[in-house]
Order: structure tokens, then C-alpha cells, then sequence
């Protein structure tokens, strides 16, 4: 495997890094990383207390930093149970005076506000949530683009102790009332008209829907213009809440801040309970430590709403940088062509940091021949980040030919489940090509094996073997606790089982081969669907692929679906070449038995590819969830693909 550095920290920059000055602070050189991660989950009592000094948390730390339950080491382990806090009041504390918080989308409109001018709204809006009848615990849901009125709606709840959750607006009805129908909220805010890609949606009737299926539902406000149009009582956004003092109420480490949404195999979406104290000190860590964020750096993340990267970068004001928030597509349709500029005019305009993406957004742009460095001055970027799935090698080399030789990168992977990562990038490390670069401080990361031994170099399990502060509170509903536990600890008790197929290295870096429910085992060897895709991904006349395994008699094979590029053929040549790639750059037991073409790639409405659908409609058994699929219609194709012939 190539693991060429394609990044090195600058040596004086280095020691100005959060990082640095954590790891010293705590008796470890810079080029103690190893030592300092070892500490960190052998002590994580000190290493979380410690952090939140560092981190200047705003609130009642306590005596106790985790009390353990011997007989459930993880899910009964209770950090900080003596603890007060409130998170909206440690975001907005450091928020940047000038400008906390700029807005800006496809049509080109900016807005900005200071720090006070967002304390004011988020003032007036939680006074309305408390006029409103919202307490502590009541849920406040969201069905809202990437604005900043989004933003101060989840401020003003946190404000409050109530809990925030959310749907982006381009979830259908059912899928939105299949996650936020769960949790009776008691508040909903929506927005009736959204426009992405250059087209604008009227959302009236679906909105108008959902509310009236929602009996706990005291106050729709409404966001922009639509109440008139509306068959149910609404309120305007302005008319909502009065101006006054915010208040913020003191919450136990505990309490429930976010409830995000993950859709298994069957069932309804898993909706999650977070702790307000967990999130907090593990997404500062993030940002502080492996982020390298600080006072008066502006991080923009390409993401809606609902996706947990959302979360994560808004808890980026509480180091002090201002919020960039983005709404509409990253990449328009234009005189027949793509325009790729929208985020990279952002860096460049703005003054950007700190830059997330996903390796969709990449691909798209390298077909697309764009180079981002050579059409915008991106000298403010330092750090470009990935999320959503894992960055091929190619992709790495493109970012450093096609972005610049400047920033660092970070590919970085968790989940909803931790609303935070287990792996992520660092300031004191080198970039090496296709690896992520460090295991985050403060979680037992580990891969293991069939027989549960801890591998290195060799794929396996990913598994967190210590408690950590933002492990869910349960999952919402009769039998949540049970259901959390079943989902994570079924496999291996008190053992954090992520679902990731894995492979740590002896360097310290690491791989994601994809999700293991979604692992290849052809001839009974395991193999990750990731490095599959990494080779499609080098043929111009493939647009996206989609891997699964097939039952076979005795054996598994290994479907290759791929979507063609306009005016592409799949011809025995093509899909020789594909196979010969294969071969090459994985290995023979990597080669896929049967391709075929297909019009479209089952996507989740995060634009994650749905293996799992694929091969549970090739199988002739039902796929559950088909409402978290943007495109469930695509599957059809799928239902008789054993019925073509395959080249
Ligand atoms: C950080 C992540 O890994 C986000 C995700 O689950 O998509």
C-alpha cells in the first residue's frame, strides 16, 4: 500500500496548534501522539476533566468525572453526573463579535450577523418556544434549509434545555414523519418554499401534511412566506417570541440536547438521544485538537440540516470561529454544463479556514476536470476536510494537484450514532495518501478480527473498547435502551461494534473499507467494498458504481453495478478493463463476477450509497426503510437484475 506523505505541518506553525499545547500541558512531547492517545483512553477520567478545563467550558464541572458501573463498563459509565452546563451558552460565548454567523446560497444573497445580533435572535425566538409552552425535555423540530434562521432555531432550544431535531427540507413527507413523527414535538419550524439547484419547491402542502399527523404539535412557525396557503393555524417567524434577556437554563451533563436519525435494516429510523454534555466536550475536542479551529477562523461544511456533520460544524463557534453556512446545491447546472465554483468563490470571498466536503463532491469535480487552485485565491484555506464515506487515494492525490500544496487534509470518520469520529485528521501529523491520519483522542479505537483478537495491518471489526462522554442516552421510544443496546453490544458485550470493516496501521493511520453489514466474502475472505469503488472511480466512462455480494451456490460472487457517462457503453471491453484494473490495483478475489449497467445508484437522502437495498432486492427480500432512499424508485431496475445477463 502507498502511504506517501503529500502534507507535512510546518514546524513553527506546529507548535502553535491546540494540540501541541494540550499534549505539553499534560507531559507529552508534540511527537508524543502514541503516548498521549494511550493515556487518553487509559485514564479517561483525567483526559476528559483535563479537556474541559482546556476548553474553557462555561459551567458546573463537578467532583466526579466518570463514575463507572463495573458490571456494564460502557453503557453504564456516567461521565460528569455532577455536572451543569448549557450548550447554547458555551457556542454563543466565543462567537466571533464581529461576525458570528454568515449566510450565503446558489442565488448568490449574503447575510450576516454579529454576535449580539444572533444573541438577540436566538433571545427572542427561545422566549417564543417558552410562550409557547416548551420546558425542559419538550422537543423542537426543524424542517428548514441551511440558514441561519435554522441555526437560531436550535440555539434557542438549547437555550431553553428543550431538544432540537431536525429534517432537511428535501425529505419527503413519509420519511419526515417517520423520524420526527417519533419524538411529539411540541414546536415545529418549516419553511414552505426552498430552492436547490435553481429550482424552487413549494413545500405548502407537505408541511401542511406533516403538521396535522403530528397531534402533539402546539405552534407551527413558519419561515419566509406560505401562512396564508396553509389549511392549519401557523405563525410568521417574525411574529414569533418577544425581544428580551436570554436565559440559559443549567443542564446535567445527561440531559438530552439533539435526537438524530439513522435508518438500519428494518424498522423505523433509530432515532437517537444525545447528551448535552457529551456532544459539547467531544465536538470542542474535535475542533480544538484534531480541527486545529481557532478564534476568528470561518468553517464552512457542505451539508444540510439533518446530517450529523450539521451538528458538528456549528459547535465550531464555541472555539471562536464564524459559522459559514451554505443552502443550495454545491454544484449547479448551468448553459448545459456543471458550475463547479459555488464553495470554492465561498473560501475565497469569505476568507475560509476550514472547508468540509464529501468524496461524492470530489468525484464530481474531478470528472468535471476542475481545478479549484487555479480559478480562486484559496491562500486562507487550512484545512479541507471529508466526511460521508472514505476518500479513494486518487482523490487525495487530486486534492493536492488540483486544490493546492497548502492545506492540510482530513478524511474523518464516525457517526451519527457518536456524534462526533473515531478517526480523524491531526495538526502534528503528516497527510498520507488513502490513510486517515490519527485515532481521535480519548476513544479505545481497535479493529479485531474473526476470533476478536486486535489486528493491525489486517482488516477486521472497528470496535471502541472504552466508554466516551457522547455515546447515546438511549434511543427514543418504548424499549430505546434496550434497542441502543442491541445495536451496538449485541456482537461483542460492553464492546462499542461500529459496523465498519476496518484496518489500523502500524504508522498510526488507518482505512475504512465501507460498512461491514455491506462486506464482500467471496471464497469466505472479507473484503471492503471501498476498494472496489477506488478503481471504478478511474475509468471516465463510469459515473458511479455500486458493489454487493450475490448468494451463489456455496459461495458468494460479487456484483459490480456501474452508471454510465453520457454517450458510454458497457462493452466486453470496458468491463475487461474494469476486471483487469481490479486485479491489478486489489486483487484477483476482488474481481467482480458480474457487472451490469444500471440507470441509477440507490442513494440515502445524505447521498450515501445503499448497498444493503441492492442486494436485499437481488435476494428477492424486502427492503426496509425505503423512505430514507432518495431514489427507492431506482430499485426496481435492481428487483430483476438476476434475470439479465451479466457481462
Ligand atoms: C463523520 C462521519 O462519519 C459522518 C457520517 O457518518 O457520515
Amino acid at each position: 500500500m502507498d502511504r506517501s506523505v503529500l502534507w507535512r505541518p510546518d514546524a513553527a506553525a506546529l507548535r502553535e496548534t491546540a494540540l501541541a499545547r494540550f499534549a505539553q500541558e499534560n507531559g507529552f512531547g508534540v511527537a508524543e501522539y502514541e503516548s498521549l492517545h494511550a493515556w487518553s483512553i487509559a485514564d479517561p477520567a483525567a483526559f476528559w476533566s483535563r479537556l474541559w478545563d482546556f476548553a474553557g467550558i462555561k459551567g458546573e464541572k463537578g467532583s466526579v468525572a466518570l463514575h463507572r458501573d463495573p458490571a456494564a463498563w460502557m453503557t453504564g459509565a456516567r461521565f460528569f453526573p455532577e455536572a451543569r452546563l448549557n450548550m447554547a451558552e458555551n457556542l454563543l460565548a466565543r462567537a466571533d463579535a464581529a461576525q458570528a454567523v454568515i449566510e450565503l446560497d446558489e442565488s448568490g444573497n449574503r447575510r450576516a450577523l454579529s454576535a449580539d445580533q444572533l444573541r438577540a435572535e436566538v433571545a427572542r425566538v427561545a422566549r417564543g418556544l417558552r410562550a409557547a409552552g416548551v420546558v425542559k425535555g419538550d422537543r423542537v423540530a426543524a424542517i428548514l434549509p441551511n440558514r441561519i434562521d435554522c441555526l437560531v432555531t436550535l440555539l434557542a432550544s438549547l437555550a431553553i434545555g428543550a431538544v432540537w431535531t431536525s429534517c432537511s427540507p428535501d425529505f419527503g413527507a413519509a420519511a419526515i414523519l417517520d423520524r420526527i413523527g417519533q419524538v411529539q414535538p411540541k414546536v415545529l419550524f418549516a419553511q414552505t418554499r426552498v430552492t436547490y439547484g435553481g429550482k424552487s419547491v413549494d413545500l405548502t402542502s407537505r408541511i401542511a401534511e406533516i403538521a396535522g399527523q403530528i397531534p402533539e404539535l402546539g405552534a407551527l412557525v413558519l419561515v419566509g412566506s406560505g401562512a396564508e396557503a396553509m389549511d392549519r393555524p401557523s405563525i410568521l417567524w417574525e411574529a414569533f417570541g418577544s425581544p428580551g434577556a436570554l436565559d440559559f437554563a443549567p443542564l446535567a451533563f445527561d440531559d438530552p440536547c439533539y435526537i438524530l436519525y439513522t435508518s438500519g435494516t428494518t424498522g423505523a429510523p433509530k432515532a437517537i438521544v444525545h447528551r448535552t454534555g457529551g456532544v459539547l466536550l467531544q465536538k470542542l475536542k474535535e475542533h480544538l485538537l484534531h480541527g486545529d479551529v481557532r478564534p476568528g477562523d470561518r468553517f464552512l461544511w457542505y451539508t444540510n440540516t439533518a446530517w450529523m456533520m450539521y451538528h458538528w460544524v456549528v459547535a465550531s463557534m464555541g472555539c471562536g470561529a464564524t459559522l459559514v453556512l451554505y443552502d443550495g446545491a454545491p454544484i449547479l447546472k448551468r448553459d448545459g454544463g456543471y458550475e463547479c465554483g459555488p464553495l470554492w468563490r465561498a473560501v475565497e470571498a469569505e476568507g475560509i479556514t476550514h472547508l468540509g466536503i464529501s468524496p461524492k463532491y470530489l468525484s464530481t469535480l474531478m470528472e468535471q476536470g476542475y481545478r479549484p487552485g487555479a480559478e480562486h485565491d484559496l491562500s486562507s484555506l487550512r484545512w479541507l476536510m471529508s466526511a460521508g464515506s472514505p476518500v479513494s487515494p486518487d482523490q487525495y492525490d487530486w486534492i493536492y494537484d488540483a486544490v493546492g500544496k497548502h492545506p492540510g487534509f482530513a478524511s474523518i470518520s464516525g457517526g451519527t450514532e457518536i456524534m462526533g469520529c473515531f478517526l480523524l485528521g491531526s495538526p502534528l501529523h503528516p497527510v498520507k495518501r488513502g490513510q486517515l491520519t490519527v485515532k481521535a483522542l480519548g476513544m479505545a479505537v481497535n479493529v479485531l478480527d474473526e476470533r476478536g483478537a486486535p489486528v493491525r495491518g489486517r482488516p477486521g471489526e472497528l470496535v471502541c473498547t472504552e466508554p466516551f462522554p457522547s455515546m447515546p442516552a438511549t434511543f427514543w421510544g418504548e424499549g430505546g435502551a434496550a434497542r441502543y443496546r442491541k445495536s451496538y453490544f449485541a456482537d461483542r458485550p460492553e464492546i462499542w461494534t461500529h459496523g465498519d470493516h476496518a484496518t489500523l496501521n502500524i504508522d498510526g493511520t488507518a482505512v475504512i473499507h465501507g460498512r461491514s453489514d455491506c462486506t464482500l466474502n467471496p471464497g469466505g475472505v472479507r473484503i471492503g467494498t471501498a476498494d472496489i469503488y477506488n478503481v471504478c472511480q478511474k475509468f471516465p466512462e463510469l459515473t458511479d458504481a455500486l458493489v454487493f455480494g450475490r448468494a451463489v451456490p456455496g459461495d458468494e460472487e460479487i456484483v459490480l453495478c456501474v452508471k454510465l457517462a453520457e454517450a458510454a457503453d458497457l462493452t466486453p471491453d470496458l468491463a475487461q478493463a474494469i476486471r483487469s484494473r481490479v486485479r491489478a490495483e486489489c486483487s484477483p478475489r476482488h474481481v467482480p463476477g458480474a457487472i451490469y449497467a444500471v440507470a441509477d445508484i440507490p442513494m440515502t437522502v445524505n447521498g450515501k450509497r445503499v448497498e444493503g437495498a441492492a442486494r436485499s432486492i437481488v435476494a428477492g427480500q424486502v427492503v426496509a426503510n425505503l423512505a430514507s432512499l432518495a431514489n427507492a424508485d431506482c430499485l426496481a431496475e435492481y428487483a430483476a437484475l438476476s434475470e439479465r445477463t451479466a457481462l
